[in-house]
């Protein structure tokens, strides 16, 4: 299977070439519609799979003290190498930011204090423990670890791992912050949950590591993502102006933590599965070496064109139109069929393209 452009298939539901994208009141047809949709999503998605376990229990004995250090000791004491002047922190960057409710943003005082987080800073990343979990399509190693930037309210990242992939050069890595709408309620406004099953699906088959940071709405938080998702809805903005409406940062995400865990499993590389410019020039920055780029695309469904169409346009994420599900002419495209007819073209056939750097 291919990791770059794997249909989720709403092009086989959608019965309008172009649906419009702020949705107002459904009704009964198009939540029918969204249903098949989930539907057909879900079966094609969570098929059974054969999968090898790859899994070596002497990698993830959380009783070995040995791997319960902070990370950056070897930087300590207090962060002697921190270029420049103190960054904030995120969380003061977050705190100054205006409370939101998503009936009345419009009436809060705009927040001039729309900085984004200072990529300089230095976060202490604690391993904490390892574990084997079972998931419907196979046994991934679980590690938890505890972070925090400036002794600020720590987080908890997750590096998901397949494989015996410590020490390893150009490792595929997926670096996937947190989207409860979507990964959780199974929202169809974003391609977030998709891109992580996708990540899930490819590190099986290649070994590699999905890391997961609580970083909800590019870090802005769940509450303050709510509160854009109203203004996109009431007032058509994208995913981009709606947080700038609400005097917030268009994506305050920080990434130390990425840099710190492959530190502690000794990767050496990665190839990063991502679609984001900044992404990947933010881990550069922090040190990490990125030897090539995994595209992660997923098609559109009928509710997140305008979605993918600002994270292209706007934030000039490599897409290259690549997640539309019609041609030039505005035919619909489904890769079932083509596949079927054996005519290729389908996105599911091949190798994935990692681009070398
Ligand atoms: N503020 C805001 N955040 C959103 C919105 N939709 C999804 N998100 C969040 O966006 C984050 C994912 O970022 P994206 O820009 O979609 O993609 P990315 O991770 O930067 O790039 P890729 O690596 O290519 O997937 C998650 O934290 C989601 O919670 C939205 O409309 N507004």
């Amino acid at each position: 299977m291919s990791f770059a452009a794997v249909s989720t298939h709403a092009g086989a539901v959608a019965s309008s070439r172009r649906a419009p994208v702020g949705m107002g009141a459904s009704t009964l047809g198009e939540q029918r519609q969204v249903g098949r949709l989930v539907d057909h999503v879900a079966g094609r998605r969570y098929r059974h799979r054969r999968f090898d376990v790859r899994w070596t229990a002497s990698a993830g004995d959380p009783n070995n003290e040995s791997r319960r250090r902070s990370l950056n000791s070897r930087n300590a004491p207090g962060h002697a190498h921190r270029r420049g002047p103190k960054p904030p922190s995120i969380d003061r960057v977050l705190r100054a930011m205006p409370e939101l409710t998503p009936e009345s943003p419009k009436d809060k005082p705009v927040s001039t204090n729309a900085m984004s987080f200072d990529e300089s800073s230095i976060g202490d990343t604690e391993f904490i423990a390892e574990t084997k979990l079972p998931t419907g399509s196979g046994f991934y190693r679980l590690r938890g670890y505890r972070h925090s930037v400036d002794g600020g309210v720590p987080s908890e990242p997750v590096a998901i791992c397949f494989g015996d992939i410590e020490g390893r050069e150009k490792v595929p890595v997926r670096v996937h912050d947190a989207c409860f709408t979507s990964e959780v309620l199974g929202s169809l406004k974003c391609d977030c949950k998709q891109q992580l099953q996708l990540a899930m699906e490819y590190i099986q088959e290649n070994d590699g590591m999905v890391i997961y940071l609580h970083q909800e709405g590019r870090g802005i938080g769940l509450a303050n993502k709510i509160a854009a998702y109203a203004l996109q809805d009431t007032q058509g903005l994208d995913t981009v102006d709606a947080n700038r409406a609400l005097g917030l940062p268009d994506d305050v995400r920080e990434y130390t933590a990425v840099a710190n865990i492959l530190e502690d499993m000794g990767i050496r590389s990665i190839q990063l599965m991502t679609n984001n410019p900044r992404k990947v020039a933010t881990l550069e920055r922090l040190g990490v070496k990125i030897e090539g780029r995994i595209p992660c695309i997923v098609k559109a469904n009928l509710f997140n064109q305008g979605y993918l169409e600002a994270k292209e346009g706007r934030m000039k994420h490599f897409l290259d139109g690549s997640w539309c599900y019609w041609d030039h002419s505005g035919n619909t495209f489904d890769e079932d069929d083509a596949a079927a007819s054996g005519e290729g073209g389908g996105a599911e056939q091949g190798e994935p393209a990692a681009e070398e750097k």
